[in-house]
């Protein structure tokens, strides 16, 4: 592991303590028996993007975000049900739900409330250090999980992979640089996301995204992440390699959440 972004390393200080708690009141062999009992298979996420990309549709992947460390609240009038119906109805190919409480609002429950309702594949965003929190993920009814480049190493990025895909998850490898693009092509990790959000200084920069992609290998499905606005940026980063677009605040900035989200897919 190399230098963890201090943002990162707050979160999952805070995180550790969570994660006691959780594991105090639900211990791990109890999670494994509800999985035992899970009558539910989970979704295909990148098969999905896989389907997208085959019938020539944007996959995107709409966050359900209410807030971030960086904005503080981003939306006000935030039902996480309600935004993940508009967008399903709108075209989005995944969602992405923020289970992280303390810094981005979120909740692992809304994975649960969506799922019953919505029928796209889930992926929990959150920051994910130990198995228990994949186990946990599994549980609440998630489809994919996020896994961090910058928080973790190689062994842990090899693992954690590992572990997903024997609960028959999929998982998004979350890299920001050159270096940790490296760490994740160590991994058999088959999607790859570029975040073009630095987490030292919080600056967005799409270029990122084109920069990293063209250092990634055929065969692997790359995701852009973060600070994406308009359908001109995505149709330049697909003429870039791109594969799949994942974007929350512009989306959740709107009034008219689904008539963005209709106009990024084109
Ligand atoms: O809201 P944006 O700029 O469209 O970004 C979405 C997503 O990329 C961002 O929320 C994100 C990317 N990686 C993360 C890791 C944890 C929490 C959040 C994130």
């Amino acid at each position: 592991m190399t230098q963890v972004p201090d943002v990162l390393k707050k979160i999952v200080d805070h995180k550790q303590g969570e994660l006691e708690a959780a594991m105090a009141a639900v211990p791990l062999n109890e999670i494994m028996d509800r999985l035992g009992d899970l009558e539910d298979t989970p979704r295909g996420f990148q098969n999905a993007i896989i389907n997208a990309l085959g019938s020539g549709w944007t996959p995107i992947i709409a966050e359900v975000k209410k807030g971030s460390p960086s904005k503080g609240l981003i939306r006000a009038d935030f039902d996480p049900l309600q935004i993940a119906t508009t967008y399903q109805d709108n075209g989005a190919t995944c969602l992405s739900v923020l289970t992280d409480e303390h810094f981005f609002m979120g909740h692992l429950s809304y994975l649960a409330l969506i799922r019953e309702q919505v029928s796209l594949p889930l992926l929990r965003k959150d920051f994910i250090f130990d198995p228990y929190q994949i186990y946990q993920a599994r549980a609440a009814g998630a489809d994919a999980i996020l896994l961090i480049a910058a928080m973790l190493d190689v062994p842990q990025l090899r693992d954690f992979h590992a572990l997903a895909r024997d609960l028959s998850m999929d998982v998004l490898l979350e890299v920001h640089d050159e270096h940790e693009l490296e760490m994740a092509l160590q991994t058999d990790c088959s999607m790859i996301g570029i975040n073009n959000r630095n987490l030292r200084t919080f600056e967005v920069d799409i270029a990122t995204s084109e920069r990293l992609a063209a250092m990634v290998p055929a065969g692997r499905i790359i995701v852009a992440e973060s600070g994406i606005n308009k359908r001109e940026e995505i149709v330049h980063l697909m003429e870039k390699g791109l594969h799949a677009f994942l974007i929350g605040e512009s989306l959740m900035r709107e009034a008219d959440v689904g008539a963005k989200l209709a106009e990024l897919v084109g």
